[in-house]
């Protein structure tokens, strides 16, 4: 659905991506993991159209983004980063509405679509009437999702969504959205810093180090056959609580 050919970006100095290939299979998940600094939001804000590569293409369906398009592209991608990114002087469901509106939906069907969206992403239905500052982190992040959902794209880009909630929460929301990726069959392209979140929930992972990618596969290949020393090191990097006692 994505490739990015020869992708390079640089802010100032900093190289962000250098010469990357990547693509994206459409219907799959796909998460981005590597080290702080590695280029992983930079690769979701290129494929969101809000980054724009030095050199390089990124297409979408096969077709070049064009800058001129990017409304209409943006229209087919629901972008989630973390604690869901909500307008603070909004209330949940006129968050999750925002875009709707702008395009002159009916308010029935912008209810009945909140109303099936709530039950979708476990919400309870009080929650939408709710300003963000009074809601969990956790319900946050569903009414980031919910917003995602609304126009119902084919695509779903997420940056680290779980990366701020406890752990009990998040592993709640990890089985949750696992089921949901599954149900909807969306293309889904998510960052995340948790190796075993990754493998939960992505068919496919990339590892990225220093704007390159080191090696992309199921977390079964990378961790059988990792492409090079680093890969196993990045891969048990997180301590088990069990080497701990
Ligand atoms: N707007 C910007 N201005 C200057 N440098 C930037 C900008 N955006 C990103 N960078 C730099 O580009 C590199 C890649 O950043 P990016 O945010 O893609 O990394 P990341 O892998 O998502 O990191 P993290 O895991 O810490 O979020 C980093 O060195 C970062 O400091």
């Amino acid at each position: 659905m994505f490739d990015l050919a020869h992708v390079s970006k640089r802010h100032g100095s900093t190289v962000a991506l250098d010469g990357i290939d990547l693509h994206v299979a459409r219907g799959c998940t796909t998460a981005l993991i590597g080290p702080s600094g590695a280029g992983k939001s930079t690769v979701l804000r290129m494929l969101v159209g809000l980054d724009w590569p030095d050199r390089g293409e990124v297409r979408f369906d096969g077709e070049p983004l064009q800058r001129q398009r990017l409304p209409e592209h943006r229209r087919r991608i629901g972008y989630v980063i973390q604690e869901g990114g909500l307008f603070p002087h909004l209330s949940a469901a006129d968050n999750a509405a925002l875009l709707a509106r702008t395009l002159g939906w009916p308010r029935e069907r912008i209810d009945a679509r909140l109303a099936e969206l709530a039950v979708l992403c476990r919400l309870p239905p009080d929650a939408l009437k709710r300003y963000p500052a009074e809601l969990s982190g956790g319900q946050r992040q569903r009414v980031g999702l919910v917003r995602a959902l609304m126009l119902d794209p084919p695509v779903l880009l997420l940056d680290e969504p779980l990366g701020a909630l406890d752990p009990v929460i998040r592993h709640e929301l990890q089985a949750q959205m696992r089921e949901l990726f599954a149900a909807l069959r969306k293309t889904v392209v998510m960052v995340t810093h948790d190796v075993a979140e990754a493998a939960y929930l992505a068919d496919t992972l990339v590892l990225l180090r220093s704007g390159r990618i080191v090696q992309q596969g199921s977390a079964r290949e990378l961790h059988d056959m990792p492409a090079e020393p680093f890969v196993r090191e990045f891969l048990h990097a997180q301590r088990s609580l069990e080497e701990c006692l």
